[in-house]
């Protein structure tokens, strides 16, 4: 497949993409994205979530359909592009037809969370605007956790949150159910697309550190855990995609180590939601 040589090295679950989308793609992007109607917008503690593409998923976990907008069907196609690389292809629409849009400034981030049953367990997620460090938590006791979602964090009424996270402020686990250090750890260009597929998404979770800046050490490794504001939570973890990163500033900092402050990043987080309600979405 196409796609063997994105196989981020180590896993068989997860893809690196670097320029998914072009430079000019992605300026029209970030303008249709600011561009959305304000009732669409929601404030959340650590980022905003810019947009819900697609439809609002019920609390019983179905689509209520919206045409996706032209800017991820038609130019840039998207929704094609993704669909090509043939990751959704056991999905039910083989392809999404749900994009969650957050925007992070920079010292903004997500806490470990799943993105729970309710898709299709393969996620894509495309960044603008700025890199970011995506790290991956396994459940110290392998088990999943039944919780419901809390606290309005993650945006996705789908999304589960483990207990051990629901305190607001908690940017790492203060209780043992999840892994103190990564178990994976990608750095994401922009204009990157990244793909999460089987047990990785399934069994394990994933976050943003809420950081200004990454800092990282000749070899490829970053820096992990400073936001817990405890130097003991504090470790390095390798880059594992470090030889799939195309752009050359990115790839020094990576070699010989470096900081590369944040900028704002706008994610595009696409999934099938696999049960659509026959009943469209109607416009007021
Ligand atoms: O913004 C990202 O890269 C991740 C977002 C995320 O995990 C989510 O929306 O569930
Ligand atoms: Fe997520």
């Amino acid at each position: 497949m196409a796609t063997t040589k994105h196989r981020v090295p180590g896993k068989q679950t997860v893809y690196y993409f670097p320029s998914f989308v072009s430079e000019d793609e992605e300026t029209f992007l970030l303008r249709k994205i600011s561009e959305s109607p304000l009732p669409k917008w929601k404030s959340l503690v650590r980022r905003r979530l810019l947009q819900v593409l697609g439809g609002e998923i019920t609390p019983n976990g179905a689509l209520i359909p919206q045409d996706l907008p032209d800017f991820v069907t038609s130019y840039p196609p998207l929704i094609g592009r993704i669909q090509a690389l043939g990751l959704f292809e056991a999905s039910k629409h083989g392809k999404p037809n749900h994009i969650i849009v957050n925007e992070y400034l920079p010292g903004q981030g997500i806490m470990p969370h799943q993105d729970g049953p309710v898709y299709h367990p393969v996620v894509a997620t495309i960044s603008l605007g700025s890199h970011a460090v995506f790290h991956y938590h396994s459940f110290e006791d392998s088990s999943t956790p039944d919780a419901p979602p809390d606290s309005g964090e993650p945006a996705d009424p789908s999304a589960v949150s483990p207990q051990s996270m629901s305190g607001k402020a908690a940017a790492l686990p203060q209780i043992g159910s999840i892994g103190q250090i990564p178990i994976l750890s990608l750095f994401l260009e922009p204009r990157s697309l990244v793909v999460t597929t089987g047990e990785m998404y399934t069994d394990h979770l994933h976050s943003l550190e809420p950081v200004i800046e990454d800092i990282f050490l000749p070899g490829g490794q970053v820096i992990y855990g400073r936001s817990t504001g405890n130097p003991l939570n504090v470790s390095e973890v390798e880059i594992a995609n470090k030889d799939l990163v195309a752009t050359e500033a990115y790839k020094q900092a990576l070699q010989e180590g470096g900081s590369l402050t944040r900028g704002t990043r706008v994610s595009m987080t696409c999934r099938d939601v696999e049960r659509v309600s026959k009943f469209m979405h109607k416009s007021i």
